[in-house]
């Protein structure tokens, strides 16, 4: 591809009015923002296009590969439509070419965008040298230059998190999953350390594709802070096909002959657990760029302190994104970018904040599930039982779930029943993942029960359910 829309090092300006390090959810969108409102802006990220570690290898590859595990679940429901067929055989290599075509298409896409942006772009690393200056070292090699910036949005992002145990480096991580099946050999049993999002992503969707995968969960329940009805609705679905273990604080890893054997403690007594590949999946820490003690950044918990406006302790410097570690997930990254890129226009004046209380959670499984707000024990937890209202609607009553044979899932909606307003929702089950969109806009517009009742949701799709559920309450 022709990479016209790189800015070489020469052609940099010593001045900038915003640098951004790092290209990811966090750092363009705000960076692009920023451009249109008339200000000089740099972005530097060493894999020289947009989209950070979601596109390279975090939220589109692992939805790529997913898609096709969802499609040759259907043939499970075949007969049941009056379909005659077979399961499709799955050609893992193929399946990794549909990923790699997506990934290639959205970096053409993103190119694009970065000719028409007005920014300078420099593929290459950020290493902050004083308060006020950064050196950009060029991806290439072919040199470096300093540039003194007037604020910086630092969108570093995060990495896998690696548990302090022995045999740890034996593990991969999400870093290496797509390596599977490529460089490294396709596991036919694949231990999983953590069943957060990404062990039981994971899990769901390489059983799917013939893989058998197991979750060492240190928590008594996967997704640990999710309601505890979704991680039990995911639990008892996904146990099926994967054994699930709770309660399993994992001690070692060691290799034994082709494979590897993992340790953990249980119910008071040492167990094991051999597989021929292991995944630890156990969070995400913050990356930071070299010399950032220069900038003097409050810390919290490993991540960047940041207020709702995604300004640190240091007011030239703003954290959106992973990077701050308070909301880990994409859009949440775009909407933060963009929040500090607001505030950085209006000469650092709030008149914008993250609303971090609306960002719409999914977990991309088998079943999936999705969430926004408070769940009804936080928010009986913060009004009192007296005030909560939870309006439920069931699958089972829904016309698109009997038409697919979806019938198990659930709609929660969490009111407050004195003004009505919507305080949360959940949802498990069949497209879990797009019918939170419009309940995360009710949360960050204030509307509540009469508005999700009185607007008119489509027939026959899921969406009725939450109108129906809003239109059970009582007011
Ligand atoms: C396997 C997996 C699946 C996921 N699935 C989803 C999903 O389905 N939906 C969802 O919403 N979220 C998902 N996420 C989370 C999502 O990827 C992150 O929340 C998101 O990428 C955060 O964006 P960011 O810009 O803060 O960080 P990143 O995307 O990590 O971007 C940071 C960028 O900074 C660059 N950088 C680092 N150091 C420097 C430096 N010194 N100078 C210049 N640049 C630097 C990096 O190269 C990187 O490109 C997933 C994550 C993983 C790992
Ligand atoms: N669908 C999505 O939006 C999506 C998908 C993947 C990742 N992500 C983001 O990436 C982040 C990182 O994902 P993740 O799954 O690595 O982190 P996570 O925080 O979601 O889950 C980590 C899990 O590891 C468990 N754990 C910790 N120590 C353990 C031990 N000693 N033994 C066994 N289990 C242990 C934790 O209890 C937790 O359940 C997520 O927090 C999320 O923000 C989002």
């Amino acid at each position: 591809m022709a990479l016209e829309f790189l800015t070489p090092l020469t052609a940099l300006s010593h001045d900038v009015d915003v640098l951004v390090l790092g290209a990811g959810g966090a750092g363009y969108p705000g960076a692009f923002f920023l451009a249109q409102a008339g200000r000089s802006v740099l972005i530097v990220d060493p894999i020289g296009n947009l989209g950070g570690d979601c596109l390279a290898e975090g939220c589109v590859p692992s939805k790529a590969v997913r898609e096709a595990a969802l499609v040759r679940g259907l043939a499970d429901k075949f007969d049941g439509f009056g379909l005659r067929g077979g399961k499709p055989a799955v050609d893992w290599g193929a399946v990794l070419a549909h990923k790699d075509r997506v990934q290639n298409t959205r970096y053409a896409q993103h190119a694009r965008e970065i000719a028409a942006g007005g920014v300078a772009f420099v593929q290459g690393r950020g290493v902050i040298i004083a308060p006020d200056r950064a050196r950009i070292d060029a991806g290439d090699g072919s040199g470096s230059r300093e540039v003194r910036f007037r604020q910086l949005i630092l969108g570093t992002g995060s990495a896998p998190a690696r548990l302090p145990i022995l045999g740890a480096d034996l593990a991969l991580t999400s870093h290496d999953l797509f390596r599977l099946g490529a460089d490294l050999p396709l596991p036919q049993h694949l231990v999983i350390i953590g069943g957060g999002y990404i062990g039981v992503e994971t899990a769901s969707m390489l059983q799917a594709l013939g893989a058998q995968c197991s979750i060492l969960e240190y928590a008594s329940q996967v997704l640990p802070g999710f309601d505890a009805e979704l991680a039990s609705f995911l639990h008892a679905s996904l146990s099926q096909r994967v054994r699930i273990e709770r309660s399993a604080q994992v001690l070692s890893i060691a290799r034994e002959g082709d494979g590897y054997h993992v340790r953990y403690k249980q119910d008071g007594g040492e167990r094991s657990m051999q597989g021929d590949a292991v995944l630890m999946a156990t969070g995400r820490v913050a990356v930071l760029p070299e010399g950032v003690e220069h900038l003097g950044l409050a810390m919290e918990r490993g991540h960047v302190k940041v207020d709702d406006t995604l300004r640190t302790s240091n007011p030239q410097v703003w954290a959106p994104g992973d990077v701050n570690g308070r909301s880990m997930l994409f859009h949440s990254a775009v909407r933060q970018s963009l929040v500090a890129a607001h505030c950085i226009a209006a000469g650092g004046q709030a008149v914008d904040r993250m609303p971090f209380h609306a960002v719409p959670m999914t977990v991309f499984t088998e079943p999936e599930l999705a969430h926004a707000g408070q769940t009804a024990a936080q928010a009986e937890a913060a009004l009192g039982a007296d005030t909560v209202a939870v309006m439920r609607y069931d699958y089972a009553e829904d016309s698109r779930a009997q038409i697919y044979a979806e019938t198990q899932g659930f709609i929660k909606l969490v009111f407050n029943r004195q003004d009505a307003r919507l305080l949360g929702a959940q949802i498990a089950g069949m497209d879990a993942a797009q019918l939170i969109a419009p309940l995360a806009l009710a949360l960050e517009q204030g509307l509540g029960a009469k508005a999700l009742a009185d607007t008119v949701f489509p027939h026959p799709m899921l969406s009725e359910g939450i109108n129906k559920a809003a239109r059970a309450f009582k007011f």
